[in-house]
């Protein structure tokens, strides 16, 4: 199964059950001590620390985890930011048991003497207004010391939801966060890829619900990962057909559909509406048709440079009406918006169906500005599975992927690397091959999302779109030899993957 991400609201319930079970205070206790024991594996040699607590229980959790590393030997400096009383009773019981070392208690983070890391327990989840005064400070202190940076539950100022900043306004940004009970959606997609660094879930020892927004695992589409059946032939593995070229934009097409041929298409074509190729010489492998026999096909991607003429609209509802599953991506999204026509027929498609829009693609199909886009991707991924009944892919950093039942999985691979040109043709030339090798739907999408990311990890500089999918190949080869070595009745089980639940 996959991880689970709680909203607040679950957050909330799952609090107030175990704080009646267990006692009002053992959560806070038990969140104190997994920070101070994560902050140990971070950096096990003792060492000057600084925890910066705010007035609700994420300061409560400071107050417990300074005086455990304080016990475990590292010389620690508390601030109670603003020398307010905290708001909740065990925030106050947490700071008083500080107070009762004797140590000094700081109101002003700047007062305190140089650390070697500073610990963030200002805001977590309760965080309802952009900081301001005191906090504000603090967080910009935090910000500017050369030092270790860890954030307790979420970095404050960041919306555990939509992993925007509260009110827009910027807040801590840490080198690790470790965060309480279950990951939030907001520490995985927008400005919480930045904010959170590292990001390492403690549960608690509380059993997690499962729920409708998840972190893809691998084992999410586990059955892509199977090894093929040895007695086939390429006709097992289908036929992907790329229908683009609008005039000067070829190369999207050839892209999304060698990536098809890297992730395994057994054939595929290409049409292009308002260009003419035969061959394309470094991938002969391809097969050039004037019109495709939509019938014939497995799986078409429509739309990657595909134009805005009539005759591009003409064969985009074609494959409308095709029973072949369809990738609409690029230009055929931007058809959709504003076309009530092409929706009602995207709406109305019996055969599988998966739209791949980035932010400003997702606001014009929904007819909204982009900030709203921005302000809530999962929500408005939900919105348009809703709008038009197919499985939606919103693109970015944190990609969402959402069905209009409302299930959605934050994809935690990817990489800055991605943000070219071409990437996002690739990714739908690799989902369309996953259906023409008749994967189950979600394993399809799910799939070529994160083994897109994937393939740009540890990328920090720049890579050609048209080398994600041969990487990604790769990485999906190593997770066939690990789940082959895993279920294997006669090896050594040493797999990097966990495959069983
Ligand atoms: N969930 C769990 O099970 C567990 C939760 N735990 C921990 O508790 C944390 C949640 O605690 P919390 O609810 O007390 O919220 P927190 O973020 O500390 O502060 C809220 C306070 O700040 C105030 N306030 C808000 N914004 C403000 C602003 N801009 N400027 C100034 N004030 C502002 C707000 O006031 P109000 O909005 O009511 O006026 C309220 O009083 C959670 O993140 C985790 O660390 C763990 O201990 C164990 C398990
Ligand atoms: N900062 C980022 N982090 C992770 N993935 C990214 C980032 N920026 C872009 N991507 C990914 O790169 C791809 C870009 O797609 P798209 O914008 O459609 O590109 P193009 O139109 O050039 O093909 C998407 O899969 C998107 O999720
Ligand atoms: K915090």
């Amino acid at each position: 199964m996959s991880v689970s991400l709680l909203e607040i609201a679950q957050l909330r319930e799952l609090e107030e059950k175990y704080a009646r079970i267990l006692g009002p205070d053992v959560l806070m206790q038990r969140a104190g001590k997994a920070a101070a024991e994560y902050i140990r594996e971070l950096h096990p040699e003792t060492c000057t620390v600084t925890v910066i607590c705010g007035p609700g229980n994420n300061g409560g959790d400071g107050y417990v985890c300074a005086k455990i590393l304080s016990e475990l030997g590292y010389q620690v400096s508390v601030v109670n930011v603003g020398g307010k009383t905290p708001k909740t009773e065990q925030a106050k019981e947490a700071l008083a048991a500080w107070e009762a070392t004797g140590a000094t208690i700081y109101t002003d983070p700047y007062d305190t003497p140089k650390a070697q890391i500073v610990v963030d327990a200002l805001f977590g989840i309760g965080q309802t207004r952009a900081l301001v005064g005191e906090y504000l400070d603090a967080a910009m202190w935090f910000n500017e010391r050369r030092a270790l940076h860890v954030s307790l539950d979420i970095p404050t100022g960041l919306d555990s939801q939509t992993g925007n900043w509260v009110g827009g306004r910027a807040g801590c940004r840490a080198d690790a966060t470790i965060t309480f009970l279950s990951g939030k959606p907001g520490l995985y997609t927008s400005i919480g890829k930045d904010a959170c660094g590292e990001v390492q879930v403690e549960n608690l020892g509380i059993s997690i619900p499962l729920t409708k927004i998840n972190l893809t695992e691998v084992k999410d589409f586990k059955h892509v990962c199977a090894s093929r059946t040895k007695n086939t032939s390429k006709a097992d593995y289908g036929r992907v057909g790329v229908i683009g070229g609008g005039k000067g934009t070829v190369g999207a097409a050839l892209i999304a559909a060698r990536s098809a041929l890297y992730m395994g298409a057994g054939r595929v074509y290409v049409e292009l509406v308002e260009e003419k190729m035969d061959l394309d010489p470094s991938v002969p492998e391809l097969m050039f048709r004037d019109k495709l026999d939509l019938s014939e096909m497995d799986a078409v991607v429509i739309g990657c440079g595909l134009g805005f003429s009539e005759k591009a609209k003409a064969r985009f509802i074609e494959c409308l009406q095709s029973d072949a599953a369809l990738v609409i991506d690029a230009d055929a999204l931007t058809m959709v918006a504003g076309d009530e026509e092409l929706l009602s027929l995207v709406t109305h498609r019996r055969a599988h169906t998966v739209i791949t829009p980035h932010n400003a693609e997702a606001a014009r199909i929904l007819g909204y500005p982009l900030e709203e886009i921005t302000a809530d991707r999962l929500n408005r991924a939900l919105d348009l599975s809703v709008l038009t009944g197919a499985v939606t892919v919103l693109k970015g950093a944190g990609t969402i992927v959402c069905q209009r039942s409302s299930i959605s999985w934050i994809n935690p691979t990817g990489t800055p690397a991605l943000a070219t040109a071409g990437s996002g043709d690739t990714l739908s030339g690799m989902i369309a091959a996953m259906f023409a090798q008749r994967y189950e739907l979600m394993d399809c999408v799910l799939s070529a999302v994160y083994l897109h990311g994937l393939a740009a990890e540890g990328c920090d500089s720049g890579i050609l779109a048209s080398d994600i999918a041969p990487t990604a190949a790769e990485f999906l080869q190593a997770l066939r030899d690990s789940y082959r070595e895993h279920f294997h009745p006669l090896r050594e089980r040493t797999d990097p993957v966990s495959w069983e639940d």
